[in-house]
């Protein structure tokens, strides 16, 4: 790996830089990250071997640390930037518990809190002397929120509320930290008073004793099992027969209830929005584009150092990486993984953009927003998690090892198409609006991400070589006609399904395949101008400017190339032209396949944080192995199970041969 560092051209630090946001972004993630690495308490240890309780326990073990004995001594508070900004993936990894309680729990008090149950919950959530989990999910609906049973009704007389769970489905099922941790959840439920059903509304309910920790009367509570991942989640199941709680844990930012049983509404509801384009910021980057960018930097050290075959017949053994499959296989994922990582910057700078004009009682930018969250948590989790398994695949045998740390960050980041929203769902949120849009784009000026649909000009690609295929123009201009293009299809199926007569919501159903498409297209073409623009306005030496246009161009064709089909139909490309972009792929992936250890080592992943034997960063990839299996609780004795059963029951008493 050495040598392969000698000939990156780039100079590896600066781009660590720009990717953190700035030189001193980057110092200060180091500083976490030493004190974290240095402190035996908290740094990560091999947990490809550990058993799923085993990790719950570490998880709780390090966290209590953590809050408990490394903040106090470092001087700093859950809220100080240490822990906000760089308490993530790339600093701390994944194997802590209490995950929900700090990411959601608290958010969502603070979303649907009133001041003055904000002041009652917050500081001892922060203190964790109450340990929350968010439960909304139950066992028979999770998408379909008018769908949920429990219910919450009020008991005027008493002026409590009485929480209930009427059948099994109604059962709270998956809420993070409720398995075994949490004492407190917030509830959502299905509000009644006399007898009239007023919606889905959030509750502060106690779940279990603060000293002795068992359930409190009525309440059934554990965890639900072994998962794909997330073992050091106890996510839960939650059980409430006629539980009351007081009146006053209804969170009542937006709603309330008077104690003669009068409802009322408050606040819009639509500020619930915003928080959520927060959290599925937060989400996207540090659960999928990081999990990504791990996946990256262990695929390509490990292709380095991996020899196999011989390119030319007689020669020496290459490196996998010389393949050109298998720069196929890894190098649109580097790309991906910068190109995902500043949309998802962009998104976070759309919504502080949005909250100074919440401030001044602007909430016109929502719609766009939300719709373009929720589209971004689709696309992008599915891209990467689609990624990661290929990135495993690409390193053989060893990839299906724990040892190579890949099964542990693809069994968490493919847990994100599913919660925050699934993504189907998501991507058909995002339709609605878009097609909202596309019909009023005659009457009314597009602005932010769907500003392109304003040119509505019939066109077609000009470019007639390989060259003008890496020109990032051209490649935005191909993304907003396909994008335009395939939601004016759609558009004009709906309304001719209507028109002849079907009732909407079926003729929505029948175009919802072609929906998704739309949604996928609309910010596949987001992500390439985002990180195209970026690039124009971003100042930086020449060879790093080189780098990241290269990956630009890289993303955007290897997205063309895996949807011909479209750019054809929507008559921008002819076969020729794809052709052209086919070969400008395979040209760029030689050009940076000479920088690809730079551009992983450039995301600064610690060996602790990959636990990896195949990625580490001096490429020592066999010692590691052995000295790894050599840690199998199997190896922990020679014959124990032989004697138990293979030599006695299988066996029995052998007979000379
Ligand atoms: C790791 C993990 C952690 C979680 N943590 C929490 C937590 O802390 N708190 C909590 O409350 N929940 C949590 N959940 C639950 C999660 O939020 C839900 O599983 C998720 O919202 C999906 O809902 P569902 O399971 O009901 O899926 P379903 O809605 O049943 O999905 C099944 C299929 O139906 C399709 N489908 C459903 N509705 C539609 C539609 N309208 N149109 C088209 N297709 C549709 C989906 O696309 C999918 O293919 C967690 C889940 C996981 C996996």
């Amino acid at each position: 790996l050495e040598k392969e560092r000698g000939q990156v051209n780039f100079n590896v630090e600066e781009l660590t830089n720009i990717y953190d946001g700035g030189a001193e972004e980057t110092k200060l993630r180091r500083k976490v990250a030493d004190v974290i690495q240095n402190d035996p308490e908290v740094r990560c240890k091999d947990i490809g071997m550990m058993t799923r309780e085993e990790r719950y326990i570490d998880g709780v073990r390090r966290c209590v640390y953590l809050y408990k004995v490394l903040l106090p001594r470092e001087g700093w508070t859950p809220v100080s930037k240490e822990v906000k900004d760089y308490f993530k993936y790339r600093n701390i990894g994944k194997e802590r518990s209490f995950g929900v309680h700090a990411g959601v729990f608290i958010p969502c008090l603070l979303s649907f809190g009133s001041d003055e149950q904000i002041a009652k919950w917050l500081p001892l959530a922060m203190q964790f002397q109450i340990i929350g989990t968010y439960a909304q999910t139950e066992m028979g609906h999770g998408t379909f929120l008018r769908g949920l049973q429990t219910t919450a009704t009020y008991d005027k007389k008493n002026k409590e509320f009485v929480i209930n769970c009427p059948e099994i489905s109604a059962m709270k099922w998956w809420p993070g930290d409720l398995g075994k941790s949490a004492n407190h959840a917030l509830l959502m439920a299905q509000l009644v008073i006399d007898g009239k059903k007023y919606g889905m509304h959030p509750f502060m309910v106690q779940i279990r004793d603060l000293t002795t920790h068992m359930p409190l009367p009525g309440i059934t509570v554990g965890d639900i099992g072994n998962k794909v991942g997330f073992e050091t989640t106890d996510n839960g199941f939650l059980h409430l027969n006629q539980v009351r709680i007081p009146r006053e844990n209804l969170l009542c930012k937006n709603a309330e209830v008077k104690p003669n049983g009068t409802y009322l509404t408050k606040a819009s509801d639509k500020m619930v929005y915003g928080s959520m384009v927060r959290l599925r910021a937060i989400i996207l980057e540090s659960e999928a584009v990081s999990a990504l960018g791990k996946a990256c930097t262990i695929a390509v050290r490990y292709s380095l150092v991996r020899c196999q075959g011989e390119l030319e017949p007689g020669k020496p053994e290459v490196s996998v990486m010389e393949y050109m499959t298998q720069q196929k296989k890894l190098l649109p994922y580097v790309a991906m993984t910068y190109v995902t990582h500043f949309a998802c910057l962009k998104l976070s700078n759309q919504y502080n953009a949005f909250t100074r004009e919440m401030d001044n009682n602007d909430i016109s930018g929502l719609p766009e927003l939300h719709a373009l969250s929720a589209g971004m948590k689709a696309v992008v989790s599915e891209q990467c998690s689609d990624g990661i398994e290929i990135l495993r695949k690409s390193c053989g045998g060893h990839g299906y090892s724990n040892a190579s740390g890949i099964p542990i960050i693809w069994s968490s980041a493919v847990a994100c198409c599913t919660y925050e929203g699934e993504n189907t769902v998501m991507l058909l949120q995002c339709a609605r609006y878009l097609v909202k849009c596309i019909n009023q784009v005659q009457t009314t000026r597009m602005v932010g991400s769907v500003a392109y649909l304003n040119n509505m000009t019939q066109s077609t690609c000009h470019v007639d070589s390989v060259s003008g295929f890496k020109q990032l123009d051209v490649l935005v201009a191909c993304f907003q006609y396909r994008a335009r293009e395939v939601l004016k299809t759609a558009a004009l199926k709906l309304s001719h399904l209507t028109k002849h007569g079907m009732a909407s919501y079926n003729a929505w159903n029948q175009s919802s395949v072609e929906l998704v498409n739309v949604v996928k297209a609309h910010i596949t073409q987001f992500i390439v101008t985002t990180f195209a623009s970026g690039i124009t306005e971003l100042e930086c030496t020449k060879p790093v400017k080189n780098v990241l246009q290269q990956l630009c161009a890289l993303y955007a064709l290897s997205c063309i190339n895996a949807s011909t089909g479209d750019f054809l139909k929507v008559g921008y490309l002819s076969p020729r032209q794809c052709d052209l972009a086919h070969e400008a792929e395979l040209e760029l992936l030689s050009c940076i396949r000479p920088n690809a250890v730079g551009l992983v080592d450039a995301f600064d992943f610690s060996d602790d944080l990959l636990q990896s034997c195949l990625g580490a960063y001096d490429g020592n990839v066999y010692e590691r192995l052995f000295a790894w299996a050599k840690k199998s609780p199997l190896n922990k004795t020679e014959v124990t199970i032989y004697q138990q059963y293979i030599q006695i029951r299988l066996i029995g008493r052998r007979k000379a041969f």
